[in-house]
């Protein structure tokens, strides 16, 4: 058996108050063997890269269609009459059709993408092929609808894609699950479901830290990986038949708004399923750490520890307006349509835009600085020919290049419509009582005859799986007087207490996350993260211990790698998980 990584040394266990690691001491050049290979000659520029003159993209024309009633959150069916309409939107047309894949085409070959091209058959949806789950993904059917946080409808009976890996032990106690971040698939892993005869042997998103003897040790442990609802790889969500089961066309901007809290609900569904009482473990990072925490407050009883890397436990508003700013420029493709893009063409641009000011958000300065500094593409090109270097227009900087190229290897591989819902998902995240009290309130209003969503006041024993106490069945009206008690009494006692966290919002999430005072809890949060910033890791462990959780671990990472710093960093964030896990 290979020997386990070793502890990080640069971590520090938070004592109070926190204590901070020391600044950036990633290694550099970057370890990945892949970037190695990206030198500074003109040759190594890849080949998906277009050359000067960098000529805009033409815009395909497509043809006229009806455009549906626009309806973000779902409400109602006012873009009904698409259904029916929309899969013959190209009928009649095949010539404009033809014109505009072709044009796509052209334009993919021009940047050699020419693998990513469509490849869908004459009259399939062609954005399809692009996102397909993973082939040994495992499908849960629910057995109802879901009662939702924002919608007065419940989505109809709904299915969540996942993977495990490891073996579920006899009293069923060494199940961990691992939520995703926005945009991955349940895919963490290769040789899923069954390692010794899987052959399904694709690197996954967290392939260094999920494995026999890796920091989440599938030799001991029973690891599942959902892909999210609202998802696209495998899991319904806006690119799923509509109306359900029907399978002439998809949700699209018919899908009700979502909360993260659907979303662990959903899972819990799936934990039903396979008789998964409590987890050993819920863990998650960035989209995925707020859905760690979203599912111990709504059940805490069924979760064993509780992991957020790099997320939050109030989403800040310098990430709403990053993810509102991505939105924006997708939504403004008219490839967008609305939503309603199935039949045609994705919106290649808008992804592509969104996705460049999402990787801003995903990495930093000070990396890029180490990474590419000032260097052009231009300045390869002349040192290469001899001649003297003009800077041009077009992307130049390797910086640019490189935001460029992450656009562009993104933006068929996701759903445009995934991408929104689950970003503003995010922004809707907020673990403080006031936030949980009116949540609450809503859905136990709407909803009087299932299992409630708890208050943030109430004991374990009410949560979202068994039945509404009888005490809660007469009124449905939260106590705004107890919740205001609440944050003054987290008040009072933060007078006491030392945080590190400067948050003026530490005592109402202090008294939103009291449920979860029992559960030991890892929140990890890295220095160089904008999405994320390191305060509000701060503000969420100080919120934890405020609110009487003594087994609050608390490491903070120096590095460059910003918020991806999850994905990359094996040894400071996979020891870390894994000390917290033994
Ligand atoms: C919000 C949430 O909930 S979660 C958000 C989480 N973050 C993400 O989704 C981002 C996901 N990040 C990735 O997928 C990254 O590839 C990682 C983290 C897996 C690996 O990162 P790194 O090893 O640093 O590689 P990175 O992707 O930055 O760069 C490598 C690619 O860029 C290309 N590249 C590097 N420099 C340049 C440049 N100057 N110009 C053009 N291309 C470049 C490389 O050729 C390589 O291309 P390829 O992947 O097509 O082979």
């Amino acid at each position: 058996m290979p020997p386990k990584p070793p502890l990080p040394r640069s971590l520090h266990l938070t004592a109070k108050p926190a204590v901070i690691s020391s600044p950036a001491k990633t290694k550099f050049p970057h370890p990945k063997p892949h970037l190695a290979r990206y030198h500074l000659e003109a040759s190594s520029v890849p080949s998906t890269f277009p050359t000067p003159p960098f000529s805009p993209p033409a815009s395909p024309k497509l043809p006229a269609r009806r455009q549906p009633a626009f309806n973000p959150g779902g409400f109602g069916l006012a873009g009904g009459q698409q259904s029916s309409s929309s899969s013959g939107s190209w009928k009649g047309k095949g010539k404009e059709k033809e014109r505009a894949i072709d044009e796509l085409r052209k334009r993919d070959e021009e940047i050699g993408r020419d693998e990513m091209i469509i490849e869908g058959k004459e009259g399939k949806e062609e954005a399809e092929a692009c996102y397909v789950p993973p082939p040994n993904t495992l499908i849960h059917h629910s057995t109802g609808p879901l009662a939702l946080l924002y919608s007065p409808e419940p989505l109809p009976p709904f299915q969540i894609a996942y993977e495990t890996w490891g073996t579920l032990n006899s009293d069923r106690s060494n199940a961990i699950l691992l939520h995703t971040g926005l945009s991955a698939s349940s895919h963490v892993a290769s040789r899923g479901n069954d390692v010794s005869s899987s052959t399904y042997t694709k690197p996954g998103w967290w392939e260094e830290f999920v494995g026999p003897s890796k920091s989440i040790d599938t030799d001991k442990f029973f690891v599942i990986c959902t892909n999210v609802l609202g998802g696209c790889f495998g899991s319904t969500g806006p690119s799923s038949p509509y109306p359900p089961g029907d399978g002439q066309t998809r949700w699209a901007t018919r899908f009700p708004l979502l909360s993260i809290h659907d979303m662990t609900r959903a899972q819990l569904s799936l934990l039903d399923e396979l008789g998964i009482d409590k987890l050993y473990a819920s863990v998650g990072s960035s989209m995925g750490g707020q859905q760690s925490l979203s599912l111990a407050y709504l059940a805490p009883e069924r979760v064993g520890r509780v992991v957020s890397i790099s997320a939050t436990g109030r989403s800040g508003l310098g990430g709403v307006g990053m993810r509102y700013a991505q939105r924006s420029v997708l939504m403004s493709d008219p490839n967008w349509n609305r939503g309603f893009y199935y039949d045609g063409v994705p919106p290649h641009t808008g992804m592509k835009l969104a996705r460049q000011i999402a990787t801003i958000t995903y990495r930093s300065g000070p990396e890029w600085e180490q990474r590419f500094g000032r260097r052009m593409l231009s300045e390869q090109v002349a040192s290469q020919q001899g001649e003297t270097e003009i800077p041009r227009l077009s992307p130049d900087f390797l910086i640019e290049t490189y935001l460029d190229h992450q656009g562009e290897r993104f933006c068929l591989t996701y759903d445009a419509n995934s991408m929104i819902y689950l970003s503003k998902a995010m922004d809707l995240f907020d673990m403080t009582a006031p936030a949980l009290s009116s949540l609450a309130k809503r859905f136990n209003a709407v909803y009087p005859d299932l299992p409630p969503f708890p208050l943030p006041s109430d004991p374990p024993s009410v949560n979202v799986y068994s039945p509404r106490p009888p005490s809660m069945s007469e009124s449905t009206d939260v106590d705004a007087d107890a919740v205001l008690k609440e944050v003054e009494k987290q008040k009072a006692k933060s007078d006491r207490f030392i945080p590190t966290s400067k948050s003026p919002h530490l005592p109402e999430l202090a008294a939103g996350l009291k449920r979860l005072k029992d559960i030991p809890a890892l929140v990890l949060g890295v220095q160089s993260d904008v999405l994320f910033p390191v305060e509000q890791q701060r503000e969420l462990a100080d919120a934890l211990k405020l609110a009487g959780n003594e087994q609050v671990t608390y490491y903070e990472l120096g590095g460059v790698w910003g918020h991806d710093t999850f994905l990359l960093d094996v040894q400071n964030v996979g020891g870390a998980i894994r000390g917290f896990l033994h």
